[in-house]
């Protein structure tokens, strides 16, 4: 496999899985009860193993299974596989947020972002809450885009509504869960607008006839506000409509 970049090129190999100090998991939501599984016989107590994936529960799953310190990330950067020709597309700059996920400092989490190189990335003690910020955005933006096949700009023009009543409820549901998250139908519609031009990655998955992380998102939201005062219709309706694409396939 080619990684490209517009200043360099990576050559991957593809190995069994080995022991590592740092292991960046960066499967699709459903694939990580799999990777948790591929990864068991070979992390010890220790090592670390960081979650750079989109949606919610992912760092539970690998804590379940694995003996390792798990980390909670985000990642902005944008790469994109061409599957036939094994290359990697890299997309755009963005910037890579790692934390203890239950919020709080943690010196592994400065070690990794000190680790990545020339990725802009940094450590954080708030992770807890840029995990329910990320899932606000994710949650409001890409169904609707998934939905109506429009660009992140187009989408929050068309239906910057309903983007900003689904934030508007997992502001509500991470509440109940004892986690603040500030003005997220705001920051769904402004990032839905500072990436205007993108094609949003279930926007990406629909296209491509694959599978979608909407169980990672609307779907984990519905869950979450299970019990709890929070009512998330547009959660609930996005989820199914978006799982009935997923059925098509
Ligand atoms: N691609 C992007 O620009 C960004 C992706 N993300 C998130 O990162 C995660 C991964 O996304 P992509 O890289 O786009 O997905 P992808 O589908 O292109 O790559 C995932 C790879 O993991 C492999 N895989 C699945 N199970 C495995 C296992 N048990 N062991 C080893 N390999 C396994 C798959 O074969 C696939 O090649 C998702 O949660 C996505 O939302 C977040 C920010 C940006
Ligand atoms: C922020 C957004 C919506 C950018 O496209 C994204 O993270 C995604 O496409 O998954």
């Amino acid at each position: 496999m080619r990684a490209e970049s517009p200043s360099s090129r990576a050559r991957l190999f593809s190995t069994q899985p080995r022991s590592a100090d740092v292991t960046l998991v960066t499967v699709k939501s459903y694939d990580t009860r799999t990777a948790a599984e591929t990864l068991a016989p070979v992390t010890r107590e220790g090592d670390t193993v960081v979650s750079l994936q989109n949606g919610m529960g992912n760092e539970e799953v690998l804590d379940g299974a694995l003996d390792a310190t798990v980390l909670g990330g985000t990642a902005t950067y944008g790469a994109n596989l061409r599957v036939d020709e094994g290359v990697v597309v890299y997309a755009g700059e963005g910037h890579v947020v790692v934390g203890d996920y239950g919020g709080g400092w943690s010196h592994e989490a400065e070690r990794v972002a000190g680790a990545l190189g020339g990725v802009s990335s940094e450590a954080t003690d708030d992770m807890d809450v840029r995990l329910w910020e990320k899932l606000a955005v994710n949650a409001g933006v890409n169904p609707v885009t998934a939905l109506t096949d429009a660009r992140n700009g187009e989408a929050v023009e068309g239906a910057g509504d309903v983007i900003r009543k689904t934030a508007r409820e997992v502001e509500e549901v991470a509440a109940e869960h004892g986690v603040e998250v500030e003005e997220a139908p705001r920051r769904a519609v402004e990032t839905a607008r500072a990436t205007e031009g993108n094609v949003s990655s279930m926007l990406q998955d629909v296209r491509e006839g694959r599978r979608t992380e909407i169980d990672a998102l609307n779907g984990y939201v519905v869950e979450s506000a299970e019990g709890t005062e929070a009512s998330v219709p547009a959660n609930r309706l996005l989820a199914r409509l978006v799982r009935a694409v997923d059925r098509t396939k």
